[in-house]
């Protein structure tokens, strides 16, 4: 399928504070543009060369959105095009207490803040109750990727507890998967919301100074969605997945005051989301050949998302405050890298020819009811539509010669089986008594090719010299019609070819 290069999407969301720093963080009135402006740092010198101005354009700003209003921005296209077959990325990334967590999965106390996940679940489950040409299903999964090391944060729902097969990122000819993580089907939207509540319940959580709940781990949601068609006679089968993506959040030690557990987090989040930062710069850079995705287990986990043939968006979180201008600065920087990478999307299909035949079969079964009742209802109850037996063949054979004898004079067809059958043996009987006629023939005649032109000749002589000792004796015995029998020998002796 041919492939439409596509930008990825970077948007800025602004945690709502009432010390929003006017004077610092200024929007367009596009609501795509944003302006960091920082002072001179006086105690530095009148003098100094320090950049205080930076301008960002990106593909929107949303600055005191609604979660509603985020979801229909950032994510309702995205979703749609899963449905039709794109793979697709929304990652959320930021420094920590940004609002990653509230944007992707959102806050419980009321139904409205519910973030990406439930709307993307609830978008997937509404599509599939308005499919009537489709069968689509749904399954789940949730990865996180804690200090370098990949967890399933749903392990617990697979019975047995924790899986015992050792989980590794595979690189694969459709992509990047992970081996081990267990997979869950999901019939509708409750089933899907219980495995998010489940892997939220499983994830490394823990309190600084800047979060009382900050995530320490890099944590995927993904949605799978395999839709079914029937197209003429094959089943086109339609695979797609939706990673959402909540990052860990970058931290500045000195702010944080980790320690201990949490400060070795902080270096391991730290250490992966500056990879991540180097794989944006290597693939917006469009000279560069060779990609480092398996430095790290989050840049190799998301090679399709970034390098791949998938619709991709970023969100980059941003607090309001003066005092986290420069993790403003760092998250705007990252988002404009994102925008310069290109992917390429294309429609995951499939035809299954395990499911065509096994489709087919049962539409014929279905058709052979129905034609079943139609011929009851004319009273042609004998009618039959499984294959032809050997007796059945046997017996049109004998038609067949009966005809060819002119025993009968019809044959009787009685269904489009049997006219078939009738067809299939009537042509090896034809040429058989063809090679029989023309075996007699040979027998008694000498045949000629009639593009054989020289034996033919050949045998016009023959034929004519014949027929003139024929003439010479008639004219010989009778002595009638003399003048007229010597005409016809003039003539055929004038007509005879010369050799
Ligand atoms: N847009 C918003 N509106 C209202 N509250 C918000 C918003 N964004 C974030 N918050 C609140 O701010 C707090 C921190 O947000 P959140 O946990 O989402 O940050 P985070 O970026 O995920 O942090 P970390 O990287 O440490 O996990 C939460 O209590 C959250 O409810």
């Amino acid at each position: 399928m041919h492939a439409v290069e596509k930008k990825v999407r970077a948007f800025v969301r602004v945690k709502p504070t009432a010390q929003f720093a006017q004077d610092v963080i200024k929007f367009g009135p596009d609501n795509k543009s944003i302006d960091i402006y920082i002072k001179k740092d006086a105690k530095k010198g009148v003098v100094n060369n320090k950049q205080t101005d930076w301008s960002f354009k990106l593909d929107g700003v949303l600055h005191n959105t609604s979660q509603e209003l985020m979801y229909e921005t950032v994510a309702k296209k995205l979703v749609s095009e899963a449905l039709i077959g794109y793979n697709g990325t929304i990652m959320c990334y930021g420094q920590t207490g940004a609002g990653k967590t509230y944007t992707m999965t959102g806050a419980t106390a009321e139904y409205r803040h519910r973030g990406i996940i439930p709307r993307a679940v609830q978008q997937v489950f509404k599509a599939i109750a308005r499919a009537v040409d489709s069968f689509i299903t749904v399954r789940i999964s949730y990865l996180e990727i804690y200090n370098e090391t990949l967890c399933d944060l749903l392990s617990t729902m697979t019975g047995s507890g924790a899986s015992d097969v050792q989980m590794a990122i595979v690189d694969c000819p459709q992509g990047v998967y992970v081996k081990g993580l267990s997979i869950h089907p999901v019939s509708d939207e409750e089933d899907a919301l219980n495995l998010l509540f489940e892997g939220e319940t499983n994830r490394v959580i823990a309190e600084h100074t800047l979060n009382k709940n900050s995530s320490r781990s890099h944590c995927i949601f993904t949605i799978y969605i395999e839709s079914r068609f029937r197209v003429l006679s094959d089943v086109r089968c339609i695979n797609s997945k939706i990673n959402l993506i909540d990052l860990a959040g970058s931290e500045r030690l000195s702010k944080t005051g980790s320690e201990g557990r949490v400060l070795k987090e902080a270096a391991y989040i730290n250490k992966s989301l500056s990879f991540l930062e180097q794989i944006i710069i290597a693939l917006a850079d469009p000279k560069r050949e060779h990609i480092p995705f398996r430095q790290s287990k989050l840049t190799h986990v998301l090679k399709d998302s970034l390098g791949g043939k998938c619709n991709t968006v970023l969100v980059a979180n941003i607090c309001g405050e003066a005092l986290h201008v420069e993790e403003t600065l760092s998250s705007l920087r990252f988002a404009t890298r994102m925008k310069w990478i290109t992917t390429e999307p294309v429609i995951n299909v499939t035809y299954d020819s395990e499911g065509t035949v096994k489709a087919l079969e049962k539409e014929i079964s279905l058709l052979k009811q129905e034609l079943a009742m139609h011929d009851s209802l004319v009273n042609r109850s004998l009618v039959t539509y499984d294959p032809l037996t050997d007796v059945q063949l046997a017996e049109i054979k004998s038609q067949i010669h009966k005809y060819l004898q002119g025993t009968i004079d019809e044959i009787e067809v009685s269904s489009f089986l049997s006219r078939k059958g009738l067809i299939f043996c009537f042509h090896p009987i034809l040429f058989q008594g063809r090679n029989e006629v023309e075996t007699r023939l040979r027998s008694k005649y000498v045949l000629i090719d009639k593009n054989d032109f020289a034996t033919i000749a050949a045998a016009q002589k023959v034929m004519a010299v014949l027929n003139f000792s024929a003439l010479q004796s008639e004219l010989r015995n009778t002595g009638v019609m003399r003048e007229c029998t010597e005409q016809r020998c003039t003539h055929l002796q004038s007509s005879i070819p010369v050799s």
